[in-house]
């Protein structure tokens, strides 16, 4: 159910710039044009309207009020919520290296510069809702927002009929350190996040993946708030040599494609044999899948398998993918890791699935997707701090600096900037 495509023909269907798809289509950028420009012009009135058009109904509240988050935790069974909260831990651990000091330099006896490490004030962090519930996506949204000493985080998911939420995502909410929840979701949600209404408050920024609606919505926002990237559907490209085990190999390609029929997952190898076993381990496991139409769609219509002529090779081709999951199945894994150029995050062995990272291990899996990790990285505490320089000269310092300040400036006919170093020099 895979398709096999040669090495040429994966680069023309998947990495070639001039074949790639564009980001959103046509009926999805006019609808959520329409929704943001309405919200903003129209506040409740207007998100009303969407969420009973596109969640078929409108909660007495769209904050999830403290009793039903309280009332959340007896909901939960205890082995979920020690899950979440071992989740939590590993994640808060792995994102607490990623804090950062402001910073003062002398560098010379008058003249000090430095950096202030400031967190952004309000954000907000969408958590998906709409096919599958994800509290492993508010953990990993809000515990660098924490950490990073953001001031209010909000939370916006979808409520199906006008319904609370799902309790897990409350609890997961409590567990990460979200400080109110909004049951809206889509493009809607991003315009009453990014713009307010008479009942929200607008962020400063909006992270957190979604579909086509959502990340759409996010670009046409930015700009009036912050965003994280524009995270699409997931993917996962897995290399593996002979001595992979076709059995895990299938079970991590199913797995990113269960997510969404525009999943995108792909197997290199240099191994004939073992892309075929593949192909019929994945036929057998998708059968048992109770989201099997969704993962066969996918690896149908966004899957691929490429037999290779050297891991080389497979390196070659991956880099130029950039995917957001790199799987590296080969013998002696660890020693390739020098080969990643463009990867979101990497899984390196036959024991560490991707699913590891998705839940677990600590590393964000909130990660740049479509190529974009040429580019970018996955969410981090930086996402939720500014980096505002400063810098101070003495009167000694300005005057040594002077020449050389008015030399460019004059180069760039900006008067007025040399004279504001001279006047303070004249008397
Ligand atoms: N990168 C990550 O970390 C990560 C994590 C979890 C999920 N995901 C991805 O997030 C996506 C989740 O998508 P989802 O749909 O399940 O949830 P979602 O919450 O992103 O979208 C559902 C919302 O979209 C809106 N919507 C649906 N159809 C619409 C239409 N025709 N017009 C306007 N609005 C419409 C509705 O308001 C609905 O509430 C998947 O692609 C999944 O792979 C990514
Ligand atoms: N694989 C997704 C990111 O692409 C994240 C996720 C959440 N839950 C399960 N998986
Ligand atoms: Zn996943």
């Amino acid at each position: 159910m895979i398709p096999v495509y040669t090495p040429e023909q994966f680069v023309e269907a998947f990495i070639s710039r001039k074949t790639k798809k564009q980001a959103f289509e046509d009926g999805v950028m006019s609808t959520v044009k329409e929704v943001l420009e309405n919200i903003r012009n129209n506040g409740e009135k207007a998100l009303k309207e969407y969420t009973l058009k596109f969640d078929g109904g409108i909660p007495e509240n769209w904050e999830v009020s403290e009793e039903e988050r309280k009332k959340a935790w007896e909901q939960v069974p205890d082995e979920l919520i020690e899950a979440l909260k071992k989740a939590a831990d590993n994640i808060r651990k792995f994102h607490s290296k990623q804090l950062q000091q402001s910073r003062m330099m002398e560098m010379t006896d008058d003249i000090i510069s430095g950096q202030l490490f400031r967190p952004i004030d309000r954000v907000g962090v969408y958590v998906p809702g709409g096919t599958a519930v994800y509290p492993s996506s508010v953990l990993m949204n809000a515990i660098p927002a924490v950490l990073a000493g953001v001031r209010e985080i909000v939370m916006a998911t979808p409520a199906r009929g006008g319904e609370s939420i799902t309790p897990i995502l409350s609890v997961a909410a409590d567990i990460a350190g979200v400080h109110k929840i909004y049951k809206i979701g889509g493009s809607q949600a991003i315009a009453a996040l990014a713009y307010g209404t008479e009942e929200i408050e607008p962020v400063d920024k909006i992270v957190g993946p979604g579909n086509a609606y959502v990340a759409a919505a996010k670009s046409l926002v930015f700009g009036d708030v912050g965003i994280e990237m524009i995270a699409g559907p997931s993917e996962v490209a897995i290399i593996a040599d002979e001595t992979a085990n076709p059995k895990f190999v299938a079970a991590d390609l199913i797995a990113q494609a269960e997510h969404d029929e525009k999943a995108r997952a792909f197997i290199f190898s240099t191994s004939e044999r073992l892309v075929e076993e593949t192909l019929v381990e994945v036929k057998r496991q998708c059968a048992e899948l109770p989201r099997r139409e969704i993962a066969e769609v996918s690896l149908m219509n966004e899957g691929a398998a490429v037999v290779v002529n050297s891991i080389d090779e497979a390196f070659r081709l991956v880099n130029e993918l950039a995917p957001e999951h790199l799987e590296i199945q080969v013998e002696n894994a660890l020693q390739y890791l020098s080969k990643v150029k463009n990867a979101g995050s990497v899984f390196i062995g036959s024991f560490t699935p991707e699913p590891v990272g998705d839940y677990f291990a600590g590393p964000n899996h909130i990660l740049p997707t479509s190529g974009t990790a040429r580019f970018s990285s996955g969410l981090s505490v930086d996402d939720f701090v500014k980096k505002t320089t400063f810098v101070y000269y003495s009167e000694e310092a300005l005057r040594n600096a002077a020449p050389y300040i008015e030399k460019i400036a004059t180069e760039e006919q900006l008067d007025g900037h040399a004279r504001a170093v001279k006047v303070r020099l004249e008397q």
